[in-house]
This record gives structure tokens, C-alpha cells and sequence, in this order.
């Protein structure tokens, strides 16, 4: 079983991730896991802490000469905003600090002082902060590097910002890698993204924020993965579940999900076909690469809806959680947008999904034990020994 738990805070020393189910023997490249946590801090709309940090991920376990042990494998991404908050965030110093006490409507400020009893929502945001992504997107660049052993490539690439859509197509992962990298919202519709791009300066001009949605593409799974026969085993339900535990993400789309809602039986479904050489195939992808919980063969595709940043420089009504009076939202240095980034956290959830998926189905302590699975299974597909 793939697992991972992640620990930090935002302005804290660090955030670290603990990974465990990893095979032995697989040779993890840091410059991949540094690239992705690269392009997690890139995207139009971000704002000031982005020009502060520089991620990197540091290995503290689990890897001998470039390649896994079978133990747990630690990673940590050092904060460097730390320096400017060692006395506010201190583990173990005095209380240092104005206490922050007017919640932000959207973020986790009032749920999370009512749960467990602060009067300082610091203690909440620290954490409810996305900046915890970081340290998933190393966990996914880990899980990539997986599923590259075995062929399977995973992209994401916006496709709307603030009610500005991209023009419809389907994308294979690897196309979209080529499309979508470079460009400032990571959008492969290019007349799209120059209005999106608009969307985003009027909305920063009026002290506002954005929203979006993200699609992500997994070419190469072969047909198999997940399961039908039981809730927590279908691969679907383990993508939205990965998809909304990413902050800011409200909505889950598999394939063509919603506009399937208005067609009939007969405009929704993926015809079947077979040739020799090729095996099965779909001349469609609606059902966006699973059906009953498992993988088609299919590129696998889904799309999030990421709400608007809650934290707005024009702030809404509130309540001071120390007078009960009314007030305006704290504002502080924020992202006016982050679908892009976004974009890239879900790409390491799915990339995490997927390959727990597969280790589920193939098992394997070491790498090559993995590919021999794999390739039993390719074979018997074909119609090949059993
Ligand atoms: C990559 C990324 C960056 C974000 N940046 C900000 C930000 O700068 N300011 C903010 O208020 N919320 C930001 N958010 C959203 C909040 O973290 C999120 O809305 C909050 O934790 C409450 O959780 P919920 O929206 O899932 O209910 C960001 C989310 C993501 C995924
Ligand atoms: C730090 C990151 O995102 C942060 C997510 C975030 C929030 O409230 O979620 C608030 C902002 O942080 P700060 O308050 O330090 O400016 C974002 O920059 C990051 O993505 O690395």
C-alpha cells in the first residue's frame, strides 16, 4: 500500500512528507521532484511569497546512491520565509505578535478556531495554508517517476480562469506537457489565456480574486486499475477524493461527467471495438478512461473546479472573534490567482493515486518485480500465456 502523511506549517522551519510502499530499487532523480515544485510556484496570478521561496526537496530517508530502499522515504522543503517569522512561529519561544482575530469568509479562520479552541486564527491558517502543496507535489514528482518506469505519463493544463474558457479538445498527457509548460497560465489555448491573463489583472485592480478549473490527462495506464467490488477500491472515487482535498478545490469532473447529465444513453457512452495487433479500443473517451472503478486503457481525464482565493485585498464582511464586533476579513499578502499551481498539485495527486493503484493491483517490493507483473499482465491481455 502506497501512503504519505505531510507536516509543516506555512511559515514554519519546513514542510516534510513521509512516503511509504514505494518498491525498492527505484531510482528517484531530484532534479524531476525540484522541477515539479518549480512549476508549482510558477503561474500568473501568484503573489509576493512566491518571490521568497526557491523550493527544493532535501531527502532525509529511504534513498541510498539515487535509489529507494524499501523504507520510508522522507522529503522536506525548507521554508525560507522562516527567517522573517523565527519569533512569530517560534516552537518553543515566547508569544511574539498581534494575534490575528478577524476571520477571512472562504478559509479555514472561523471553522477552525471553533474546533480547537484558538483565539489566535494563526494557529489555523499556518496549516489550512496550501502552502502544505509543496510538499505533495514532491510526493507526486516521486510517484511520477513511478509510473514513468512503467509508461504512463501525467499532465494538467488550465482550462478556465474567472469564467473565461479554453476551446474544448482532447489532449494526450504528453501533448499537453509540450503546450501547456511554458505558458503563463498553463493553458494550451492560447486566445483563451490571453483573456484569462485580463481576467486576472481587472480582478487584482479591484482588490479581488479568481477561480478556475484544471484538467488532468494520464496516458499509458494500461485497462485494469482500480476495482468495481468494493467503494474505496474504484479509481474514480480515489481521484475526487485526492482532487478536493486540495485546498480551494470544490468540484470533480471524470471524462465528459457533467454534460453527460444532459444526453441521452446512446450520445454518452464509449463504443467498443477490437483489432488484432491492437486489442480493444474506444473510438470515444467520455467516459474519461474508468468505467465501473477501473481503468480503460484509456487516457484517464479530470478536471477540477478551484473556488476563488478567499483572502481579498477588498475584504468581506466579518466578525472579530476577540470583541464580536464587526469588521472587515483580515487581509494579508495573498495569490490573486492559483488555478496554474493548483493545476500542478493535482497532477502529483493524481500521479499519487494512480500509482498506489497500480502497486495495489501488481504489488512488487522491488522495481523489478513490478515490471514482471506488468509485463505478465501485458501479455495475457494480448491473449497470451497465463
Ligand atoms: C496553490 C494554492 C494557492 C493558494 N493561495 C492562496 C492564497 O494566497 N490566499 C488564500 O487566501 N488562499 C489561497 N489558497 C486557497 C486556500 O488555501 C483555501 O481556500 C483554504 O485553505 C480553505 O480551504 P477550502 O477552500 O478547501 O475550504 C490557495 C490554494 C492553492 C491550491
Ligand atoms: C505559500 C504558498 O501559498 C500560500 C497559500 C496561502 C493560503 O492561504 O493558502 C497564502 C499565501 O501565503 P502567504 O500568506 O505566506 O503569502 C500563499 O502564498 C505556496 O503555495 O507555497
Amino acid at each position: 500500500m502506497l501512503r504519505f502523511l505531510t507536516a509543516g506549517e506555512s511559515h514554519g522551519p519546513c514542510l516534510t512528507a513521509v512516503i511509504e510502499g514505494l518498491p525498492a530499487g527505484l531510482p528517484i532523480d531530484l532534479a524531476v521532484v525540484n522541477g515539479d515544485l518549480a512549476r508549482r510556484q510558477q503561474g500568473y496570478g501568484r503573489g509576493g511569497r512566491m518571490r521568497i521561496e526557491k523550493d527544493e526537496a532535501e531527502v532525509l530517508s529511504g534513498l541510498r546512491f539515487g535509489r529507494t530502499l524499501g523504507s520510508p522515504l522522507t522529503l522536506a522543503v525548507r521554508n525560507r520565509d522562516w527567517a522573517n517569522w523565527q519569533d512569530r512561529m517560534s516552537p518553543t519561544g515566547p508569544a511574539a505578535g498581534e494575534a490575528v482575530t478577524a476571520p477571512r469568509p472562504g478559509h479555514a479562520d472561523l471553522a477552525g478556531v471553533q474546533k480547537y479552541g484558538h483565539d489566535d486564527i494563526r494557529n489555523i491558517l499556518e496549516r489550512a495554508s496550501a502552502r502544505e502543496t509543496a510538499a505533495r507535489v514532491a510526493v507526486g514528482a516521486v510517484a511520477r517517476q513511478l509510473l514513468s518506469a512503467i509508461g504512463v505519463t501525467v499532465a494538467a493544463h488550465v482550462v478556465a480562469v474567472g469564467g473565461v474558457t479554453a476551446a474544448r479538445r482532447p489532449y494526450s498527457a504528453p501533448e499537453i506537457g509540450q503546450l501547456a509548460a511554458a505558458s503563463p497560465l498553463f493553458c494550451a489555448d492560447k486566445t483563451a489565456e490571453t483573456a484569462m491573463i485580463e481576467a486576472v489583472d481587472a480582478a487584482k485592480t479591484r482588490g479581488d480574486t479568481l477561480g478556475g478549473v484544471f484538467e488532468v490527462v494520464a496516458s499509458g495506464l494500461p485497462p485494469g486499475v482500480g476495482s468495481h467490488v468494493q467503494w474505496d477500491r474504484r479509481l474514480d472515487a480515489a481521484l475526487a477524493a485526492a482532487l478536493v482535498s486540495i485546498p480551494a478545490i470544490k468540484g470533480v469532473e471524470i471524462g465528459e461527467g457533467f454534460a453527460n447529465a444532459a444526453l441521452p444513453g446512446s450520445q454518452a457512452h464509449d463504443e467498443i471495438f477490437f483489432e488484432p495487433g491492437r486489442g480493444y479500443y474506444r473510438r470515444t473517451n467520455r467516459a474519461g478512461g474508468v468505467e465501473g472503478g477501473i481503468s480503460t486503457g484509456e487516457d484517464l481525464v479530470v478536471r477540477a473546479v478551484m473556488k476563488p482565493i478567499p483572502t481579498l485585498m477588498a475584504p468581506l464582511a466579518s466578525v472579530d472573534i476577540a470583541t464580536r464586533e464587526a469588521t472587515r476579513a483580515n487581509t494579508e499578502r495573498s495569490d490573486v490567482c492559483a488555478v496554474p499551481a493548483a493545476a500542478v498539485v493535482g497532477e502529483a495527486a493524481v500521479a499519487i493515486v494512480i500509482a498506489g493503484a497500480v502497486l495495489e493491483k501488481f504489488g512488487g517490493d522491488h522495481l523489478g518485480d513490478l515490471f514482471a507483473a506488468v509485463e505478465h499482465y501485458r501479455r495475457r491481455l494480448d491473449g497470451g500465456p497465463r
